[in-house]
């Protein structure tokens, strides 16, 4: 496949990558995918229980398999915050598509993802970790993969959609 014409979003838990993903895929005329369902299809099991039963070292493991796997053509791919633990799993998307960073501010991050342990984050540091280590942790990581970067903080998810439109077109 020369140019499979998928777009992959990564970014923090909450920063839309899901609801903004099935916006954008409309806009673009793509499918769309979200891998975190991929994950729990190919598993049978919700992300919680799989998270909860494998802790998140084995989460990491399943989401690396599964996202080296996708095999992808003209989608929009929105991954799990988590993803950019996994550099196989990158590379792959990385060589499938173009890799776009939603960026959020940890103030919105604060706002977007309520409770850390009822939303199923990978806590690679234990569940002590604070949304700040998190945040820290993750965001050179997520410019280390970044292709573009779009800042969506303050931005609807439409006008956030129509913003990563624009700047992959
Ligand atoms: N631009 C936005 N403005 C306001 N709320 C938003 C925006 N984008 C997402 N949200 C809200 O934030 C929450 C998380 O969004 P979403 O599930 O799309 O995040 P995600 O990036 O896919 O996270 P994950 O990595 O956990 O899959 C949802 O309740 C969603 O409605
Ligand atoms: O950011 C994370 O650690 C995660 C985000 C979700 O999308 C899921 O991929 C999973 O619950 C882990
Ligand atoms: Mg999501």
């Amino acid at each position: 496949m020369s140019n499979p014409g998928n777009i992959v979003l990564i970014g923090m838990p909450g920063a839309g990558k899901s609801t903004l993903g099935i916006v954008l895929a409309k806009i673009l005329n793509k499918s769309f995918v979200d891998a975190d369902l991929l994950i729990q299809s190919q598993s049978d099991k919700t992300l919680q229980k799989i998270i909860d039963a494998m802790g998140p070292e084995g989460f990491i493991e399943v989401e690396n398999a599964v996202l080296s796997g996708i095999e992808a053509e003209n989608s929009v791919i929105s991954t799990g915050g988590s993803a950019v633990y996994s550099d196989e799993a990158m590379r792959h998307l990385a060589g499938i598509g173009t890799v776009v960073y939603l960026r959020i501010s940890y103030e919105s991050l604060v706002s977007r993802l309520g409770d850390l342990q009822e939303r199923g984050v990978v806590l690679k540091s234990g569940v002590g970790m604070s949304l700040r280590e998190l945040y820290d942790e993750r965001r050179p990581l997520y410019e280390q993969y970044a292709q573009i970067t779009v800042d969506v903080d303050n931005l609807s998810i439409t006008e956030a959609a129509r913003k990563v439109a624009a700047a992959t077109s």
